[in-house]
């Protein structure tokens, strides 16, 4: 029997997913060991291999086969516009994608008004602002503490994540406009659904039955 791989986010996500994978006998002990520089683990007995990648690179892995399956965020999903199949959303790590600034700034939006957008996600960023007819929006790509982008001058408004709004509420800045809400989702590479429908279905099932019963 060949192994089923999975590629799992690295960061925020990890330990929510290994857990939840865990409550349906899917487990890995040596990939909980924190300090471990190990990067592929292997359950010999359920024929399983695992690893732990940037979230950014889990789509990619996926894509191309490396991984069969993947756990990541549905921002990183949108985001890198790789070719799998999303199949199960798994609820945790919500949040949301928000524009988002100082509340001077809400009146930029909707209006021909030429302005500069900060964001992580240049890709969901251009995409939702495509949509809106009359802006016409310069998208800058920051790697992170993008809050800071309209505090110091760079950007009018910022595409963030929001989970709390601890970050926005600190630094003076609010949400402007909802762009999607976010979480975990389990994704699947196109040609391993087909070659191996019958095991990954049945990881599929289980984990829906979980999160019904957590509903
Ligand atoms: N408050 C939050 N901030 C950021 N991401 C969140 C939050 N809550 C849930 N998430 C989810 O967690 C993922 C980010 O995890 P993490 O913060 O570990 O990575 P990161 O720091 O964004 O990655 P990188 O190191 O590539 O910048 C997101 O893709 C999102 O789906
Ligand atoms: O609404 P909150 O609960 O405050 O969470 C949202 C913040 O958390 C994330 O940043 P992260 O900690 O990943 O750091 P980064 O901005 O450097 O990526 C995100 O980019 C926001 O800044």
């Amino acid at each position: 029997m060949r192994y089923i791989t999975f590629a799992l986010a690295k960061g925020r996500l990890a330990k929510k997913a290994m857990a939840l994978l865990e409550e349906i006998g899917i487990t890995c002990e040596e990939m909980k060991d924190e300090k471990t520089r190990k990067l592929i683990f292997v359950n010999e007995e359920l024929k399983l291999k695992f690893f732990l990648s940037k979230a950014s690179d889990v789509p990619t892995y996926v894509e191309y086969g490396a991984a069969d399956i993947g756990v990541v965020g549905k921002d990183t999903i949108l985001e890198e516009g790789r070719n799998l199949y999303e199949v199960l959303d798994l609820k945790f790590g919500a949040c949301k994608m928000c524009v988002c600034g100082p509340k001077e700034a809400k009146k930029y939006l909707n209006s021909n008004e030429i302005i500069r957008v900060a964001s992580k996600y240049p890709h969901i960023a251009k995409e939702y602002f495509n949509n809106q007819k009359l802006q016409t929006v310069e998208i800058v790509k920051l790697n992170g503490s993008v809050e800071l982008a309209p505090i110091v001058g760079l950007s009018e408004v910022i595409v963030d994540i929001v989970e709390t709004g601890t970050t926005l509420k600190e630094n003076g800045l609010e949400v402007l406009e909802e762009v999607c809400p976010l979480s975990a989702r389990m994704v699947v590479n196109q040609v391993s659904q087909k070659m191996e429908q019958e095991r990954i279905s049945k990881i599929i099932v289980a984990l829906k039955k979980i999160l019904d019963e957590k509903e």
